[in-house]
């Protein structure tokens, strides 16, 4: 493939490999968009080793896109991984690109539509392309993301919907499952449904949605989630991450 840009050394998914309770903080360019937000979050989160920064949104406008991406760049090393509402949320300064699949939904045009629009464009990007499964586990309300992609999630206590959906991600290919809840989930995904995956797959698991304590944290890595993703909380308060620091500090000493 000649036109083909996109990296072939997985750092990224290399990384996510290598541990498991790794953080991500999700920035949504619809709420946090400016240096002036964006700053102290970034230099909470370097101090408390937060592992990634993810970015996007499910409504969130090209411009804002562009423009929080960029700032983060400009202001962090910390790696910036994109997680994408929909087909127009692209940027070269990124590292990766979660390439997702609705898989726990029927709705074709965030199975494949989505894809195919931006196809041409995805194929030019300097990144690292991350075919990701993305289930959505019902997390007690309706979700943003439930809503937007028209779909239904798969109820919290159907561990054998769940499991079949991840195992049918992974054959088709995909390096990661991404098991959300939604954002501002009342409760997160069952860490029990993690340990079921973990047993009949070797897969990066992912999870997000609802989690608001350091316990939850805990629970999740012990069932072997490799990264876990924060949104809702941060923006609530930015002094979690304090909390986050401290955890942190603990389990790698
Ligand atoms: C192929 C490409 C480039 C993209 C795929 C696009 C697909 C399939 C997306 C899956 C469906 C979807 C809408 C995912 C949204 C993921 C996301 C960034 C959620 C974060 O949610 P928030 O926007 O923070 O929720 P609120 O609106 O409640 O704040
Ligand atoms: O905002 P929260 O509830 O942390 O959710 C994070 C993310 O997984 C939502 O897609
Ligand atoms: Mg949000």
């Amino acid at each position: 493939m000649h036109h083909q840009s996109m990296k072939s050394t997985k750092h990224i998914l290399q990384k996510f490999i290598a541990k498991t309770g790794q953080i991500a903080v999700l920035i949504d360019p619809e709420v946090t968009n400016s240096k002036l937000k964006l700053q102290p979050i970034v230099e909470k989160a370097e101090f408390a080793q937060v592992d990634y920064f993810f970015i996007g949104g499910s409504t969130v406008t090209r411009a804002d896109f562009e423009k929080t991406t960029a700032i983060l760049k400009s202001l962090t090393k910390i790696p910036l991984v994109i997680f994408p509402g929909d087909h127009q949320q692209l940027s070269n300064d990124a590292e990766a690109l979660l390439y997702l699949s609705l898989i726990s939904g029927r709705n074709p045009e965030y199975l494949i539509g989505q894809h195919v629009k931006s196809a041409q464009e995805v194929l030019k990007l300097d990144l690292e392309i991350l075919p990701t499964a993305y289930v959505l586990i019902s997390g007690g309300t309706q979700s943003t993301v439930a809503y937007v992609s028209q779909t239904t999630p798969i109820p919290r206590d159907n561990f054998s919907i769940a499991l079949n959906t991840a195992v049918a991600g992974v054959l088709q290919g995909n390096e990661i499952v991404y098991f959300d809840a939604g954002s501002g989930a009342r409760q997160p995904v069952d860490a029990e449904l993690i340990k079921k995956v973990n047993q009949q797959l070797k897969t990066v698991v992912i999870v997000g949605g609802g989690v608001r304590s350091i316990e939850e944290i805990e629970v999740l890595k012990t069932a072997g989630t490799n990264v876990i993703v924060i949104g809702n909380k941060i923006e609530e308060d930015i002094d979690f991450l304090l909390d986050i620091q401290n955890y942190k500090s603990k389990v790698t000493s």
